[in-house]
């Protein structure tokens, strides 16, 4: 049992669903549970400077490995200092172990029990990730929170696929822990995979459960199944993870998944969607997404969410954000983004207060009413 440097401190539970209250303390800050981490893949959150990650109360925002292995190298990160000096950041950093972008982001070449070959996106140089590489470049990078190396197949892969990429998974994350003791400065995740078979979740979920992780990540899942698909494989998979652990949906999501995760059990999401979708001016707001862009909103003085009490809705129309989205002007864009993040940040805060009243299937069908969730 090895000290962890990141622990999870379980406060409540809501009396009608699987949903927790938490803490997850780090070594750079103990932040509220469940928790929404925006994404700032190659060391930027986009279009957000660190202060205002702060002043909206984001406490874990994500960097990922692979971007920011093949630019600007780990190196450069650690001659900086870490990530934390590099970006100027003083609360948490989880990173993603670069598995999942190797297949999604770049052509394939072979996986093999050692690892992973393949061309860089980039430059398309030949490069190779193992899970002892992987660990290796997390600590240079010096994030708090690290993830295993694994394979994330595609959710519709056959069972026999499944299993075998399963188990050599396992064997990866055992590589990865073996790795990481000798390092040891931060918190190392194990990724459970499976797809969508219960059985194989369990094996994924077993092998890792024994392996003592500082927590637990469900991967395989946000990769194009269907939302009813990924919440019946939480129904059987978080129950399989230790109450005292963290559990970690990876890459949710939509604010429907959130809440839907947390009533499932999960602690910890991140997405790109508040940053990406706010890039085309498109906006989440309390009663649904509002595309600025749209003609209806040329004379449309109230702000984006008259519910909402960010920098953004506090000080600009909608007419103006639109036009400086018409305009390309940068500015419409840091406006959008600040919003979307403000907005699931304080969906999360919403949702933990709704923890602490026991009334989070309230919160949720009242959320999802003026949302329009329950539209036809
Ligand atoms: O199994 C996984 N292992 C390690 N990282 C992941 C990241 C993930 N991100 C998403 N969905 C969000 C997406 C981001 C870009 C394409 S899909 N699903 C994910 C699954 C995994
Ligand atoms: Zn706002």
């Amino acid at each position: 049992m090895i000290d962890h440097p990141v622990k999870y401190h379980l406060e409540k539970k809501e009396k009608h669903t699987g949903a927790r209250l938490g803490k997850i303390e780090t070594p750079h800050g103990t932040f509220e549970t469940p928790m929404f981490m925006p994404v700032g893949t190659l060391a930027s959150v986009k279009t957000m400077a660190p202060e205002e990650l702060e002043e909206m109360g984001a406490g874990i925002i994500l960097s990922n490995t692979y971007h920011l292995w093949l630019r600007p190298g780990e190196d450069i990160v650690d001659e900086a200092g870490g990530l934390h000096e590099f970006m100027n950041w003083d609360r948490g950093i989880l990173t993603d172990s670069g598995g999942f972008q190797v297949f999604s982001l770049s052509d394939m070449r072979d996986i093999k029990e050692e690892g992973v070959h393949f061309r860089s996106h980039l430059d398309g140089s030949k490069l190779f990730l193992s899970p002892e590489k992987a660990i290796q470049i997390q600590n240079k990078l010096g994030s708090d929170i690290m993830m295993s190396f694994d394979e994330c197949p595609p959710f519709d892969e056959s069972y026999d696929y499944v299993k075998k990429s399963v188990e050599r998974t396992s064997r990866w994350a055992e590589r990865g822990l073996n790795a990481h003791e000798k390092l040891n400065k931060q918190g190392l995740f194990g990724i459970v995979q499976g797809a969508g078979f219960e059985d194989l979740r369990k094996q994924s979920a077993k092998d890792l459960v024994s392996m003592d992780f500082s927590g637990y990540s469900i991967g395989g899942l946000s990769v194009g199944e269907p939302k009813k698909e990924m919440y019946r494989v939480l129904d059987f998979t978080t129950p399989l993870l230790p109450e005292n652990k963290p559990r970690y949906l990876m890459g949710v999501g939509t604010p429907d998944a959130l809440i839907e995760g947390v009533i499932r059990g999960v602690d910890m999401f991140d997405c790109v969607l508040p940053t990406r979708i706010a890039r085309n001016g498109t906006t989440m707001t309390s009663k649904g997404r509002v595309v600025i862009k749209n003609a209806e909103y040329a004379r449309d003085y109230r702000p984006l969410d008259e519910k909402c009490n960010c920098y953004t809705c506090r000080n600009y129309s909608r007419a103006y954000i639109r036009h400086l989205i018409k305009s390309d002007e940068t500015f419409g864009l840091r406006l959008t983004s600040y919003h979307n993040l403000f907005f699931l940040l304080d969906l999360m805060k919403k949702v933990r207060q709704a923890i602490r009243e026991d009334n989070l299937l309230e919160f949720k069908e009242s959320f999802f009413e003026e949302y329009g969730y329950n539209k036809p």
